[in-house]
C-alpha cells in the first residue's frame, strides 16, 4: 500500500482509498460550523517592548481574555523568523544549523518566544512572569517538539481528514503554515477556520490548562485538506521535561 505522498505522487489518485477516509463526519458531534464568520483574536507582541505601559498592559489583559476564552490566538510580531514561509533563500539559511547536531536557529528563537509568551500568560492571571519556569523546573531543561505536517492536495477532502481533533499537549504550541488555510479550532461548540495569517497562530496545551486550574483552556483543533495544493505547517511545542510532570 501506498503511502499518502506516493499515491499523490502517482498522479493518478481520483478518489481517496477506503483506508483513508475518515470515519467521523467533518461536521462530528463534537462541533457544528459557525454560523457566521468569527474573527480570532490577534495579540500584538510588538507592543511589549515597543509600546508605553499602558499599551503593554492592554496586551497583558487582552492576552489573558483570549486565553479564557479562545485558548488559541494570532500574534503580531516583527520578528522575520515567524514568517520562515515568507523568508528568500538566502534569509533561510540565516537559520539552519551549521553542524549536524546543533539545533536549527529557528527552534532555538522559538523557545524564547515559546517561553516569553507562557510568562506574559502567566502575568496575565496576576501570577509571576517566572511562576512556571520555577515550579516545573525548567531552567535545568523544558521539552520542545518540532512537528512538520504536509498535507498533500487531495481529490475528495470532505472525506478524509488531514490532522483528527486533538489537543496538544504542553504549555502552548506556536504554529506557522505556508499560505493554505486548513486549521479548525473549536469555539463555544463550533468548528471555526483559521484563514491564513502571515505570522504565528499559539495554541494552549494541556500543561497550561492544568497548570492554571482550567482558566486557560487546552483548545482542540484539527487540520482540514483541500483539492487544491500541498498545505505545510510546522509546530514546535513547548513544555516542561516529560519526568517533571
Ligand atoms: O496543520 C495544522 O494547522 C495543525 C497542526 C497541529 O495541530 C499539530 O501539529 O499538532
Ligand atoms: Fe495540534
Amino acid at each position: 500500500m501506498l503511502c499518502v505522498k506516493q499515491l499523490v505522487e502517482s498522479g493518478c489518485l481520483t478518489t481517496v482509498p477506503s483506508k483513508y477516509v475518515s470515519r467521523r463526519s467533518l461536521e462530528y458531534s463534537e462541533g457544528r460550523f459557525a454560523d457566521q464568520e468569527v474573527v480570532i483574536p490577534i495579540i500584538d507582541f510588538s507592543l511589549l517592548t515597543c509600546g508605553n505601559a499602558e499599551q503593554r498592559s492592554k496586551v497583558i489583559e487582552d492576552l489573558g481574555n483570549t486565553c479564557r476564552e479562545w485558548g488559541f490566538f494570532m500574534v503580531r510580531t516583527t520578528y522575520k523568523g515567524a514568517r520562515v514561509f515568507d523568508l528568500i533563500d538566502e534569509e533561510k539559511h540565516e537559520y539552519a544549523g551549521r553542524a549536524l547536531f546543533e539545533p536549527i536557529r529557528i527552534l532555538q528563537r522559538s523557545t524564547r518566544s515559546g517561553g516569553s509568551i507562557a510568562e506574559r500568560n502567566i502575568k496575565s492571571l496576576g501570577l509571576e512572569e517566572t511562576y512556571i519556569e520555577n515550579i516545573m523546573d525548567m531552567k535545568s531543561g523544558a521539552h520542545q517538539l518540532l512537528v512538520i505536517n504536509m498535507y498533500p492536495p487531495c481529490p475528495q477532502p470532505d472525506v478524509a481528514m488531514g490532522l483528527p481533533p486533538h489537543s496538544d499537549h504542553g504549555l502552548l504550541t506556536l504554529l506557522t503554515q505556508n499560505e493554505l488555510s486548513g486549521l479548525q479550532v473549536i469555539h463555544n461548540g463550533n468548528w471555526v477556520s483559521v484563514n491564513p495569517f502571515p505570522t504565528l497562530f499559539v495554541i494552549t496545551g494541556d500543561h497550561m490548562e492544568i497548570l492554571t486550574n482550567g482558566k486557560y483552556k487546552s483548545v482542540v483543533h484539527r487540520a482540514l485538506v483541500n483539492d487544491k495544493a500541498t498545505r505545510i505547517s510546522v509546530g514546535t511545542a513547548h513544555g516542561p521535561r516529560l519526568r517533571r510532570l
